[in-house]
């Protein structure tokens, strides 16, 4: 008869230690060792936390799963729960235990600061790692010593001056085909979605000034790179909340199975193509100019303008250290970070001055006065003034940050504010910018809609931290001076050309959050045109 391994196993073991167990009995020991093995694995994990986990307080946690029970919702009754979780044991810092890894939960400005601006608290958490495979290691993801370099290197070209001699001129342009456009829902007494309207203006914007692609002239490459966009971030989101799809392998499948591997290869495929055009045309000589100003020449203007991806190809050209691969996810970062969080902040902020017609009118006579009754065109001196109208994008970035959560992983011990805790090594910070935008002690009537909230008498009395739609410190929001001026552009023109209406109350918003928070009911408006007076 044949022996079964386990019948030889016995017999080494017999042979070794004179003690004679069947192959059942070897399973189940092997089994015991096994699960011992793992939990003193997971113990001398958890030592370090524990010390520092005991101060402070958090939803009930088990060994091994910790916190988990408290997540297994839907995501609607998810976005809930933690609402009331943050209420209950918050302001402080609390704890929330991910199995056997622990997160801290800071509110407080002084904590964030304290986080956001500390050189050990640069790397983002192991839930980035989602984002990989849409955007592989550019700036938003890139390990610390690799984001080091990337920022430095990427820093000068969102400068002031590149805002406003390479991106301006296009966010004017994709500005003015947005009102052609809205024109259309003049005299609809029918609400309709304004996201879509913004969600093409920006995403031909920033199509335009970061690989030179012009979708409002080839719209099928543009429209399925858009579908591709958003399709990505979905499935990003997807895996993010759903832990059993991180390990790349489960994933890899998941994928191809679902046959999703495609979305993040059309991703792709239009950047590749258009970095392919701009080397070709390099080599020909045929490099993209800047226009200075309206005045340049009729040549000059026709030429092709310099944008994000001509801007990485120098860099190469001056000897930085840039693969196509790398220029490839720089531009897909850009891309994707840029589109729907000024999309959503732009949309946000048309619908709350369609439910407050009072601010809308303040915000009308502002840029009644800096620009009158004449068609004079914005130019980034007359969009400075208004600094009423960048109030009210500061305070629908209050109320709605598109921005979910903030989380880094600590590199060492950082200490904070509260309690002067140290926090150790290896520990999450998740930061939620809502959190601490609502709260009472920093915004009193925290739930409405109050652009004074960022009159500058205001902004002195609060704590720097506690307004964050853009993150904070060192490795904050590279983007946020285009957001501002591409907003500001898009806010100010659409208010000039029509007034906005909306039967909808701030009090009916709801929330969808996955990788972006958004309203879930979309932005229903209607407009008329303006007739050019101030209101009152
Ligand atoms: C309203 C508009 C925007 C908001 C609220 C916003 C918010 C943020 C936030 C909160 C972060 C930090 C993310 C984190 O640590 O998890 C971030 C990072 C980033 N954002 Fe923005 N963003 C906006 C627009 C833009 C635009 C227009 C661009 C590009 C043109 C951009 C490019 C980036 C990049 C590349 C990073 C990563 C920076 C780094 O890690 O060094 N963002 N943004």
């Amino acid at each position: 008869m044949m022996e079964t391994s386990q019948d030889v196993y016995s017999e080494i073991l017999y042979s070794t230690v004179k003690f004679r167990v069947t192959g059942t009995q070897l399973i189940f020991y092997a089994v015991i060792f096994l699960v011992l093995v793992l939990l003193i694995k997971i113990k001398l994990n958890t030592i370090r936390y524990e010390k520092f986990a005991a101060k402070i307080s958090g939803p009930p946690a088990y060994p091994i799963i910790g916190s988990l029970l408290e997540f297994i919702r839907t995501p609607k009754e998810l976005t809930k729960h933690l609402t009331e979780i943050c209420e209950t044991y918050g302001p402080e810092p609390f704890k929330i235990w991910f199995g056997c890894s622990l997160a801290v939960i800071l509110t407080k400005p002084e904590d964030i600061q304290a986080i956001l601006t500390s050189p050990n608290a640069l790397e983002k958490a192991y839930m980035y790692k989602c984002l990989k495979v849409g955007v592989g290691e550019g700036l938003v993801t890139a390990p610390v010593e690799k984001w080091k370099k990337q920022r430095r290197m990427l820093t000068p070209a969102f400068c002031s001056d590149n805002m406003k001699k390479l991106f301006f001129p296009t966010v004017k342009e994709k500005t003015d085909i947005l009102i052609k456009n809205l024109n259309k829902e003049v005299g609809n007494t029918q609400p309709f979605n304004m996201l879509e309207y913004i969600s093409d203006a920006v995403f031909s914007t920033l199509t335009q000034t970061t690989i030179g692609f012009n979708l409002d002239v080839v719209s099928k490459q543009g429209t399925d790179l858009k579908q591709s966009v958003l399709k990505a971030m979905q499935l990003v989101a997807v895996r993010a909340y759903s832990p059993w799809l991180y390990p790349e392998i489960i994933y890899s499948i998941y994928c191809k199975f679902t046959g999703y591997e495609s979305v993040f290869k059309q991703l792709h495929t239009l950047p590749v193509y258009m970095i392919r055009k701009a080397k070709e045309q390099r080599k020909m000589g045929d490099k993209p100019v800047i226009v200075n100003d309206d005045n340049d020449s009729v040549e000059n203007k026709k030429k092709r303008l310099k944008v994000f991806l001509d801007i990485l190809l120098e860099l190469r050209e001056a000897g930085e250290n840039l693969t196509d691969e790398d220029i490839k996810y720089q531009l897909a970062t850009i891309l994707s970070t840029g589109y729907e969080s000024t999309t959503i902040t732009v949309s946000f902020c048309l619908l709350l001055l369609a439910m407050h017609q009072d601010i809308q009118d303040k915000v009308y006579d502002e840029i009644y006065s800096v620009f009158g009754d004449s068609d004079e065109e914005c130019t980034i001196d007359n969009i400075n003034k208004l600094v009423y109208l960048k109030q009210v994008f500061r305070e629908t970035l209050r109320l709605f940050p598109p921005a979910p959560v903030i989380l880094r992983e600590l590199q060492s011990d950082v200490q904070i504010f509260s309690g002067n805790y140290m926090i150790p090594k290896g520990t999450t910070c998740i930061i939620a910018p809502m959190n601490t935008h609502h709260r009472p002690e920093l915004y009193p009537n925290h739930r409405s809609f109050n652009p004074d909230n960022f009159s500058p008498e205001n902004i002195a009395k609060r704590h720097k931290y506690s307004f964050i739609p853009f993150s904070g410190g060192p490795r904050g929001c590279i983007g946020e001076k285009y957001a501002t001026m591409n907003m500001t552009v898009i806010l100010a023109t659409v208010v000039r050309n029509f007034s906005l209406h909306t039967d909808m109350k701030l009090s009916d918003v709801k929330l969808k959050i996955d990788l972006a928070a958004r309203s879930a009911q979309g932005y229903p408006v209607t407009i008329r045109p303006r007739n050019r007076r101030k209101t009152t």
